[in-house]
């Protein structure tokens, strides 16, 4: 990966499915440093994408960082079979863990990145206790279970509260952003702090996904 701290991830969530291996050589050719694999059960979220085989297929097809985002229930029972899939980073959500330290030990000591999610309605300030054993917050600035929704306004507040608590606790996380996004206020997400866009329908609905990649990560 390059020297820089501002990255994108496109969300295969938006991707044509009939037609996946070309989308994601289309994303090796791309300027995108992550792929985002949305993983959805159907109870944690009142939708269900896809998983594991597909996560295990698309790790053979791309050396990019994949950035598997679980929008399930217990995940801690599956974390290491996204391990074996391939995943090198792996979410959580903060609202899916009972144990949300000992989910973080365990997906460290798997030995993928560990991220945490927030939906739009849980403030930063509860990731206090864990922010030095994790690698990502992930701000969720739609309701998560879809793609395609308005980024929420209010998200652009959270970005800077986790910056100011990253750097009060001299914390290395990175801030990624997901839902929403478009060439229009990815700027402002970046200047809020954030290091990591997700971006699924503005990139798969582009004429030119390649060049929206690039537009993104230059916003
Ligand atoms: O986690 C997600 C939905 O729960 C997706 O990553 C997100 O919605 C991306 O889609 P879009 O860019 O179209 O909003
Ligand atoms: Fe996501």
């Amino acid at each position: 990966m390059e020297n820089r701290n501002t990255f994108v991830a496109p969300s295969l969530l938006a991707s044509n499915f009939l037609e996946l291996g070309k989308e994601v050589d289309m994303l090796n050719r791309s300027e995108a440093d992550w792929l985002h694999l949305d993983v959805m059960d159907g109870r944690f979220v009142p939708n269900i994408s896809f998983g594991l085989p597909v996560i295990s297929q698309i790790r053979k097809a791309t050396t990019k960082t994949c950035d598997v985002h679980l929008m399930i229930e217990e995940p801690e029972k599956y974390a290491e079979d996204f391990k074996k899939a391939g995943a090198d980073i792996l979410t959580v959500h903060y609202e899916a863990c009972t144990h949300l330290h000992r989910n973080i030990q365990q997906i460290k000591g798997l030995g993928m990145k560990a991220g945490v999610a927030l939906n739009p309605h849980t403030p930063v300030h509860l990731l206090e206790n864990v922010i030095n054993d994790i690698d990502l917050i992930l701000i969720m600035s739609v309701n998560p279970g879809f793609g395609g929704q308005h980024f929420i306004p209010k998200s652009l507040e959270k970005i800077r509260q986790a910056r100011e608590m990253i750097n009060h606790y001299k914390a290395h996380a990175l801030i990624e952003v997901d839902g929403g996004i478009n060439i229009d206020n990815a700027g402002d997400i970046f200047k809020a702090g954030a290091n990591v866009l997700v971006a699924g329908s503005t990139v798969f609905s582009s004429k030119d996904p390649e060049a929206t990649i690039s537009a993104l990560r230059n916003a």
